[in-house]
Order: structure tokens, then sequence, then C-alpha cells
């Protein structure tokens, strides 16, 4: 597959990020767990329910339990979106606490925070910036809680953690338990992107959380009507002109989309509402940001042309407007290469 241009990965958690390679080396460091590669990617051609999926992550966590295993897997993370070529990257990624290994919830972030500025000061050519993200299964109160780690980390990182993500099992829960905590994050400056419409009948949900409203919307795959969503969740997200993360692979893999051409994507983008190609686990489900460009491309008969405008256009959807025209700049360079592929 060739490296195709592209400008910024908004939506990527980093345990769902880690590659067959960091894999190895986690498991190297703890034979003791018998974990195989099986168990923690889904390869071309699998596809699961979303219940095992999540069991998925279960396991990654298990290899990553250390701010040693942090701070490589984030590294190795941060490489891996540069070498495919990524200018920006929005990680995210839930704070855990493990008591086994002593790490806790504030040196999970620092940990993170520490991988970015390492990659930085080795001259990796990426700018990176960070999103706490709340598990739904862990209820309101630790919501409040990771939203309060978040407006610290934002104030002492000069600006690196960027915003909160609201994600976790969407069958868990109901979105209406952490709408305080969510709004408390948008009055104090964090930029919130909400995993919304993952699974069919949550437009109740959808309609709450669409309410805020949110900066950006994960997935939304079953917003509109055709698909048991409604009109009127279609018109909040376009009052609001609220950008989609969408994420092909990780959809069809986890069997919420039936296969790539009845993927959302060609609805919202028919419409020209702001939509973004991205990941979202890259290590799980065996993918890149340039296949996923690619796999849309195909799929949707977009040119060259029409791909790079996509990507363009992304920057305009990213959490640090400090680096929107640094960014508009380098695609403007990038920009004559493309037509030579
Ligand atoms: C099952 C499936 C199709 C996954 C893709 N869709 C997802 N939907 C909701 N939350 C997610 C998804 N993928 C990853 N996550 C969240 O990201 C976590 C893993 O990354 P991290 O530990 O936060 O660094 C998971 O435990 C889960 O809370
Ligand atoms: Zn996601």
């Amino acid at each position: 597959l060739l490296v195709m241009h592209k400008v910024d990965e908004l939506h990527a958690h980093l345990n769902g990020s880690v590659s067959f390679s960091t894999i190895e080396k986690l498991v190297a460091r703890k034979p003791h767990l018998n974990i195989e590669h099986g168990m923690t990617a889904i390869r071309s051609g699998q596809r699961r329910t979303l219940d095992e999926c999540f069991q998925v992550f279960k396991v990654i966590h298990q290899l990553v339990d250390t701010e040693e295993d942090i701070l490589m897997v984030a590294k190795d993370v941060i490489r891996e979106f540069a070498a495919d070529g990524v200018k920006y990257l929005e990680l995210r990624s839930t704070p855990r606490k493990e008591k086994t290994t002593g790490m806790t919830k504030r040196r999970y972030v620092e940990t993170v925070i520490e991988a970015i500025r390492q990659c930085k000061n080795e001259g990796v050519d990426i700018e990176v910036r960070f999103l706490v993200a709340v598990d739904r299964r862990n209820g309101a109160e630790v919501a409040m809680e990771t939203v309060k780690l978040a407006e610290d980390f934002m104030l002492s990182t000069g600006g690196l953690v960027v915003g909160l993500d609201l994600s976790g099992d969407p069958t868990v829960g109901h979105g209406r338990d952490f709408l305080p905590a969510l709004q408390k994050a948008k009055n104090c400056g964090l930029k919130l992107s909400l995993h919304l419409s993952e699974v069919p009948s949550q437009a109740d949900e959808s309609e709450l959380l669409l309410n805020i409203p949110p900066d950006r919307i994960g997935h939304g795959t079953f917003l509109h009507p055709e698909v048991g969503g409604s009109q009127s969740l279609v018109d909040k997200v376009r009052k609001h002109n609220t950008p989609l993360e969408l994420c092909l692979t990780s959809n069809v893999k986890g069997q919420t989309v039936s296969s790539y051409s009845q993927h959302h994507f060609l609805y919202w983008y028919q419409m020209g509402h702001p939509s973004v190609i991205c990941t979202d686990d890259k290590g799980v489900f065996c993918t890149d940001l340039s296949q996923e460009y690619q796999l849309a491309a195909s799929t949707f008969n977009l040119s060259q042309e029409d791909m790079w405008t996509l990507s363009h256009k992304a920057i305009d959807c990213t959490f640090a407007p400090d680096l929107q025209q640094q960014l508009h700049q380098k695609w403007l360079e990038l920009q004559p290469t493309l037509f030579q592929l």
C-alpha cells in the first residue's frame, strides 16, 4: 500500500493502537501471562461482536500495566503514526490505576505526556495532543474525577491536554449520567469528543449529548433516519456543524456496519458535512491511516484530489487552533507531491 497524504489523525485510542511489534515486546516482558497475538488483534477478514472487541482491550490492558509499558507504548504509537505520514495526532486514553504495579491515574497521564515530550525532543516529525478519556463503564463519579484530572493537566502541560473523550462499551450505562461531568469539562475549556450512536437505539442518549453540544462526534453510526436515528438528530449535528470522526475498518470489523460500501461516510460526505477519516484502534483492527484513506477512496470512488481535500479540511477540526495555520502551510507544501503518485 502506498502512503497517502493526510494531515491528521483525530481519533486514536492509545491501547487500541499498539502495533504487533510492540505487543511482542510487551509479551516478552510478561511471558507468564501466556498472551498470543491472536488475542490482541482482529485480522483481515475477521469480524467480532462488539462484546468480543471489548474483551480484546482487557487483554491489552493486562500487558500494559506499568509506567514503563505506557511510556514504550505511547512512544511506539507516536513514531508509527509519524512513519505513516501523519503530521498531527490527537491521542486519547483512559487513565488507569493498577494496584499491583503502583501506577496511579495521575502518573498514567504524566507518562503519556512524557512520551509526547520525548518524541518531540527526539525530532519525530509530528505534533501530538492528548485527550483524557472517560470510560462509561466506570460511572458518573469516576467521570467527574477524570474531568478534574484533565483540567489539572490542561493547565499544567502548556496545552498538550486539549480535551475529553467519552468512550467505552456503548451498551453500558447511559449518557445522562455523564452530563454534569461533560458540562463541567466544557465550561473549563476542555474540548469534547463523544462516542455517539455507535450502536443502534440510542437516539435518546444522542439527543441529550448533542444538546451540550460536543465539539466532535466519534462514529455517529446510527444518527441518520435510514438506520434508525432521526432527522432531528441530523439537524442538530448540522446546526452546530459538529465534525464526525469516521473509522471504516473499526465499524466493519466490529460489525456495526455490514460492509464498507454501507458505511455512513457516504451519507455525511455527500451532504458536505465535515467528516474526518480516523483509525480508532489501528493495532486491534490491523490498519493504519493510509489504509483507511485508501479504503475510503476505493470504496466510494474518490480521486486523489478528493482525498487531499478531505484531509485538508480535517485541519479545521482539530482541537489545537494554535497549530492550524502551521498545518495548513505544511499541507500546501505537500500538495505538489500528491499528484505525482
Ligand atoms: C469494540 C469496537 C468495535 C471498538 C471500537 N470502538 C470503540 N468504542 C468505544 N470505546 C472504545 C472503542 N475503541 C476503544 N475504546 C476505548 O478505548 C479503550 C482502550 O484504549 P485506552 O486504554 O483508553 O488507551 C477501551 O477500553 C475503550 O474504553
Ligand atoms: Zn473510538
